[in-house]
């Protein structure tokens, strides 16, 4: 489980101090399903960089699993972030000249994981965002809604423990961002990866079974759905 305490984050611009965070306490299951929203710059991209050790705080602190972030040396954080999280960004970030299987394999390679075998769970990652006969194509080859089921699959295919996910459906019209929307749903029901998703889209933030609010850096509000 993730532990967030008295999280503050600062940025340097030129003479001035922006507070990124200020202050946030949150406790996250395993397995559970987050969103977070707010106006911008509220801090949610700054949260979900921190959750996925892409960065660390000005104070306090950020454990996963009883492990605080700031005790990991820069290689044993990059190992944690390479093994145990994945991302999926607004804008896919699928290296343009590989294909979308070479670039769900790109995830396995720092894991060492052999060829035989990267080949086999990448075609399968492919197979379970529905893309399993696309394997061959460009990005430039596929929609916006099939290159994100690309990024999909290549943050899931190592199997992390937390997916983190930055405005997922941002750059989708309203059809795909359902259907990528229930896909992500999908596998996380079957996959129980705890999942995090930054969203500006009050639609998505409904379907949430969990929901916080970051405004000027704070938790400002927080919802929990009923149980059906
Ligand atoms: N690398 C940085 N250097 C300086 N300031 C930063 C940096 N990253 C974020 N900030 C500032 O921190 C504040 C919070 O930014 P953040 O991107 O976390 O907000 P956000 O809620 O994700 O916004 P948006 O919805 O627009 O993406 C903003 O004032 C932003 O300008």
């Amino acid at each position: 489980m993730y532990q967030l305490r008295e999280v503050t984050k600062q940025y340097r611009r030129g003479k001035d101090t922006v507070r990124a965070l200020a202050g946030v306490d949150l406790d996250l299951d395993d397995g559970e399903r987050l969103v977070v929203q707010g106006p911008t710059g509220g801090g949610k991209s700054t949260l979900l960089q921190l959750l996925g050790g892409l960065d660390r705080p000005s104070a306090g602190s950020v454990s996963l699993d009883g492990t605080d972030f700031a005790r990991l040396g820069e290689a044993k954080l990059t190992r944690l972030r390479r093994d145990s999280i994945g991302f999926v960004f607004q804008s896919f970030n699928l290296i343009p000249t590989l294909t979308a299987q070479e670039n769900v394999e790109t995830a396995l390679v720092p894991l060492g994981t052999k060829t035989a075998e990267r080949r086999e769970r990448a075609a399968a990652a492919l197979a379970s965002v529905g893309l399993g006969e696309r394997g061959k194509h460009l990005p430039s080859e596929l929609s916006g809604g099939q290159q994100q089921r690309v990024a999909i699959a290549r943050a899931l295919v190592k199997a992390p423990k937390v997916l983190l996910a930055d405005e997922p459906t941002g750059n989708l019209d309203e059809t795909t961002r359902d259907e990528i929307m229930d896909l992500l749903e999908g596998l996380w029901a079957e996959q129980k990866f705890t999942f995090v998703m930054v969203t500006h889209d009050s639609a998505l933030a409904r379907r949430a079974p969990r929901l916080i609010t970051l405004r000027k850096g704070r938790i400002a509000d927080e919802k929990t759905a009923k149980p059906v």
